[in-house]
């Protein structure tokens, strides 16, 4: 089997670094990480185990190769930009979406009719050049066709995620498994940016009013959007949330602060930004989640560094 990875960085790495002990790889990462990649391998730590991979890595794609997946693991604003650059490897091929937020899949069908979408719900951290701490796993990575079903080529991918040693299965409705990961970013991601707090901070009852009314508002768009979500209603996936998913990732710290700290664009656009926008098409009113998405924005406009500080 042969796997490219584009836009490896934190999570799709570490992907590689695992399905290189069953599958060929090939990862499209910045030139920092592939020259670290070929001299020492790539170290990984944290709850997928300690280990040092070897697998092929640079910034471009080897020419005249085949791929029996392509999986995107980049940021959501970079997807458009990454599938532009390398569209002609995406044409006709299987392409997977590893990555947070409503929209890539769609992204990624403009370049390929065979999407697979995907989420997964483990936490990665930078720790140097082609190091990566993996801290934290809160359920399996859940694979299947965009927009619907699962298919021999879905379950060729859970089978090979499952002989690299990962915990992976598929599902016949990815949108439902997009939207249920997508409530749980927008109700941690940006709170916990905002705030500078790992998720279990967000159990503050304050935190907390304002999380349900991002949950309350994100199940309306998404029950108008025609998904079924795994639990009957707002309320149950708050408990969900509140007794399963936050206790799990307690001591996570949202990627989006570490974009906001560094001064990058965050997934906000993805995510509650995704949620209002949907919201403001199908007739929902969404106001905490647009408010969100206005402060992340205008967060993210006040540059790197802690706001406030000169
Ligand atoms: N980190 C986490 O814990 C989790 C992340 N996710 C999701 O997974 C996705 C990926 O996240 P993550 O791995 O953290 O992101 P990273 O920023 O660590 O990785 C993406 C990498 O792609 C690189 N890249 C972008 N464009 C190109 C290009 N044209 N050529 C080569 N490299 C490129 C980026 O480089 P540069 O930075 O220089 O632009 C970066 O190194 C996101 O949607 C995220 O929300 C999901 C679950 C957990
Ligand atoms: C790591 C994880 C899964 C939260 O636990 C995440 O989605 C994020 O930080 O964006």
């Amino acid at each position: 089997m042969r796997i490219l990875i584009l836009g490896a960085g934190a999570v799709g790495l570490s992907v590689a670094g695992m399905l290189s002990r069953v599958a060929t790889v090939h990862a499209v990462c910045r030139a920092r990480h592939a020259r670290t990649i070929a001299a020492d391998g790539f170290s990984m730590s944290g709850v997928w185990g300690e280990a040092r991979f070897r697998f092929s890595a640079a910034e471009t794609v080897p020419e005249q190769e085949d791929w029996d997946y392509v999986i995107v693991a980049c940021k959501s604003t970079d997807t458009r930009g990454l599938a532009e650059r390398f569209a002609p490897v995406l044409v006709g091929r299987e392409v997977v979406s590893l990555q947070n937020g409503l929209g890539n899949e769609e992204i990624l069908a403009g370049f390929t009719d065979r999407v697979i979408g995907g989420t997964i719900i483990t936490g990665f951290e930078w720790r140097g050049d082609a190091r990566v701490h993996v801290s934290v796993e809160a359920g399996p990575i859940r694979l299947g066709r965009f927009p619907e079903g699962a298919d021999p080529a879905v379950e060729g991918l859970v089978a090979l995620l499952r002989a690299a040693g990962l915990k992976a299965g598929s599902t016949p409705s990815i949108r439902a498994a997009l939207w249920a990961k997508t409530l749980y970013n927008c109700a941690l991601n940006p709170l916990g940016a905002l705030m500078g707090v790992a998720y279990g901070a967000l159990a503050h009852p304050q935190a907390w009013a304002v999380i349900e009314g991002i949950v309350a508002e994100a199940c309306a768009v998404c029950a108008a959007d025609g998904v079924t979500l795994p639990w009957p209603g707002a309320e149950a996936y708050l408990e969900h949330l509140r007794t399963v998913q936050l206790p799990a990732t307690a001591d996570h710290h949202p990627s989006m602060l570490q974009d906001l700290q560094r001064g990058r664009p965050t997934e906000i656009d993805f995510l509650n930004g995704a949620v209002a926008s949907r919201g403001a098409a199908l007739g929902i009113p969404t106001p905490v989640n647009a408010t969100l998405a206005r402060l992340i924005r205008f967060r993210e406009s006040l540059g790197g560094g802690v706001a406030g500080e000169p």
